[in-house]
């Protein structure tokens, strides 16, 4: 794998997200569910520090019908984040440090009355094998701010800081039915996905405001983005 100027960082940040996300710690009570919609569950845990929200956000859903190769390829690729994200003015990608890692530079839309923000960060995606061989690897992205000499921070913008990740299994059902996995029929697909992020807006903004639209955005932003995937999929061949 070519590395570069990141691949030190990017592989210390994914690490701790293979570590810590896929912790089934819902039952202890440091999350707060913020919103259920059918088999998509939406966590809060509150954090501030020197009176900034950080809230660590997790959600969790479970997708027939697609990939969890798919599911991140999508949220991945430059070529279509505009397709789905519903929340940006613009986005652009800055530099190509490998075919898995991307810089990116996006300013998001005014969600309150406060300055617009923008963000730049790397984007990395890779696949990571299961203990049991006949399953299907998992897949993650990591998106997790980084500075770069084309997004240089100019007023009255304010760069926010964004440390995310989207990890994805794949079950098959039905799996001993199929010799060539690539001929299973999307309906015995199923795609677990969990998302984590925990954002710094940078700048003040006043708590209860920001946690009123972090409870609106995220559930918004995930079921738009995942029906974005099943509806791109329905009639493609299935990304193993
Ligand atoms: C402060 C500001 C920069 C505006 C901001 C506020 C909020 C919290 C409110 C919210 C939640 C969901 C969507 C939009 N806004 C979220 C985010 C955010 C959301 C999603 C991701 S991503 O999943 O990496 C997809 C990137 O295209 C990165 C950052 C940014």
């Amino acid at each position: 794998v070519p590395r570069h100027r990141l691949s030190d960082e990017i592989e210390k940040i994914v690490q701790e997200h293979l570590k810590f996300d896929l912790v089934d710690d819902f039952n202890s009570n440091i999350w707060e569910l913020l919103a259920a919609d059918g088999e998509m569950k939406v966590y809060r845990r509150e954090l501030e520090e020197n009176g900034i929200v950080l809230d660590p956000l997790k959600a969790v859903h479970s997708v027939k019908g697609v990939t969890g190769h798919e599911v991140c390829k999508y949220f991945w690729d430059p070529a279509v984040r505009m397709e789905w994200e519903g929340t940006l003015d613009s986005s652009r990608m800055l530099e190509a440090l490998s075919d898995d890692t991307l810089i990116f530079n996006q300013v998001h839309k005014r969600v309150w009355p406060a300055a617009q923000r923008d963000t730049c960060f790397w984007s990395h995606i890779r696949s990571v094998s299961k203990e049991n061989k006949n399953d299907l690897d998992d897949w993650i992205v990591v998106n997790y701010s980084t500075t770069h000499d084309s997004a240089p921070i100019k007023e009255p913008m304010i760069r926010a800081w964004a440390n995310v990740a989207l990890i994805c299994s794949t079950i098959i059902l039905n799996r001993d039915k199929y010799a060539d996995l690539s001929s299973v029929p999307r309906e015995n697909l199923v795609c677990k996905i969990t998302y984590v992020a925990q954002v710094n807006p940078g700048g003040w903004a006043p708590a209860n405001v920001l946690r009123a639209v972090y409870k609106r955005e995220y559930p918004k932003f995930l079921k738009r983005f995942t029906q974005y995937v099943m509806d791109k999929t329905k009639k493609l061949p299935i990304l193993l």
